[in-house]
């Protein structure tokens, strides 16, 4: 599986030359003076750094770490120190925090992860999800009863969105990779609330190098609000009545951002929803519709949008709770599987597990949830996303505890001392990193090398 890295430099990029009168013709409807324009020009051909998503549950100065809040949402912080690497600090390798521009947090702020009106039974489908940034949020974010569709219908994407996913300790979610409308027309009207992080021409991905100035031009700005609109149909669909849709791109032409918002109260019948707290950040050209620009708020840029479905009655279809794969009897060294607490499906390779109080339509449309164990020829091996799980009666019956210099050491890949027998999961603080498996005195480091962190700071 790969693991996405999000560097943290704040370097001032190599991007080409922006041409202000294509960026102009790009933006459509939104105007800036030429001084401003000139400005944003320059913005876009600099590096913003990564900042910190904290869990929800840590306070920011149990970390130890000097850092600024983030205006737009509670969980965000930018480290002071701009040459600060948080992806070498500690911390990080042990899930405190995600990486990701500023700019991505602005959807999450829209969907009222971070508020009161946030609630944590939600059904949640993210439409396009990977690498995950928005998902991960969610999934830490939902409690009893809630639950998390994360659909990604480039394969070829899923495994950042796999390991981000497990990174949350959640076990809330399942994995689909389905094409929208397939998906519409599996589950109509199931979700509380539907993220669309649409794909876009990605202007605001030139000053991560991400992406290439043909994101300016008008045929790439058309491509990308056609397929938005298929999707945002899609969407709808999927919404209960009354349900929240959020929808957000990264990048800064009106017609993938406010029209599309506008197309959607008068051909989706949808209504506009406005976040009170985001109003410093509003559009003029679309009702509770928020910007985020590179040149004003030190971050890559981005749009977002919250919208409900109406009140009119949608057809659900009825599902069954498909039974629950058999489970090996070798799979019951590491877990407890007597209890009635989950729900078992996978194949006779990968075995992943759900609560039992899941949807029942999960099993109809995931191709993978939490994942439990996994098998090399006929030996089942328990897997890291099971080691990282925070809760639930599935954690391993072992754990030893290790210091932060015991913790570098294993995440580099090393073994390390151990007087137990056999599987145990390596924790730091409570926090924990990964399997090892060892013979009473030397524990065999299990982390996937995708999850290895090599150049830790020693410091931090
Ligand atoms: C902006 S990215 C999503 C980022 C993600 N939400 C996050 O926060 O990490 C858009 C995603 O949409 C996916 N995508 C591409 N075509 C799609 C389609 N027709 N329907 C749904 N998603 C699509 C892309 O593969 C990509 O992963």
């Amino acid at each position: 599986m790969a693991w996405r890295r999000f560097g943290g430099s704040s370097s001032v990029g190599d991007a080409k030359a922006i041409d202000v009168s294509d960026l102009a013709a790009a933006l459509g409807k939104w105007t800036f003076s030429a001084d401003e324009l000139t400005e944003l020009a320059t913005s876009l051909r600099r590096r913003h750094s990564s900042i910190l998503r904290l869990r929800p549950e840590l306070v920011a100065a149990s970390l130890e770490l000097s850092l600024a809040p983030i205006e737009w949402y509670s969980f965000g912080y930018r480290p002071t120190d701009p040459l600060a690497r948080p992806s070498r600090w500690l911390p990080f390798a042990a899930g405190d925090y995600y990486l990701q521009d500023a700019g991505s947090l602005l959807a999450l702020a829209a969907a009222e992860l971070d508020s009161q009106r946030w609630h944590p039974a939600n059904l949640v489908c993210d439409l396009c999800a990977a690498p995950g940034g928005k998902a991960s949020a969610v999934a830490e974010q939902l409690g009893p009863a809630g639950f998390l569709l994360a659909n990604e219908p480039i394969r070829s994407r899923l495994p950042a969105l796999v390991h981000n996913l497990a990174r949350t300790g959640s076990d809330r979610f399942a994995i689909s990779s389905r094409d929208p409308a397939d998906l519409a027309s599996e589950l109509p009207g199931c979700f509380d609330l539907v993220l669309v992080d649409a794909p876009c021409s990605g202007q605001a991905l030139l000053s991560r190098k991400r992406q290439s100035t043909t994101a300016m031009q008008s045929s790439q700005i058309e491509h990308s609000a056609a397929r938005q609109r298929r999707i945002l149909s899609s969407a709808k669909s999927l919404l209960r009545p009354g349900g929240r849709l959020v929808y957000s791109t990264c990048t800064f032409a009106t017609a993938e951002n406010e029209d599309q918002v506008n197309w959607m109260v008068d051909e989706l019948g949808m209504t506009v929803d406005p976040v009170d707290r985001l109003q410093a950040y509003a559009s003029d050209l679309a009702p509770a519709s928020y910007r985020l620009w590179p040149h004003r708020h030190s971050c890559a840029g981005s749009f977002a949008a919250s919208l409900r479905r109406g009140d009119e009655a949608v057809e659900r279809r009825t599902y069954r709770t498909q039974p629950s794969v058999k489970v090996e009897r070798d799979l019951r060294q590491w877990f407890d599987f007597s209890d009635e607490a989950h729900r078992w499906f996978g194949s006779n390779a990968n075995l992943y597990a759900i609560p039992s109080d899941a949807p029942e339509w999960v099993e109809r449309v995931a191709d993978q949830g939490c994942e439990i164990a996994y098998r090399t020829g006929k030996v089942w091996k328990p897997s890291h996303a099971a080691a990282l799980r925070r809760s639930g009666p599935l954690r391993s019956q072992q754990a030893i505890d290790v210091d932060a210099t015991q913790a570098r050491s294993y995440l580099a890949g090393s073994p390390i001392p151990c007087t137990l027998r056999g599987w145990s999961v390596v924790r730091l603080h409570g926090r924990p990193l990964g399997w090892i498996k060892s013979d009473g005195r030397t524990g065999k480091n299990h982390l996937p090398a995708a999850s290895r962190f090599a150049n830790l700071d020693s410091g931090r």
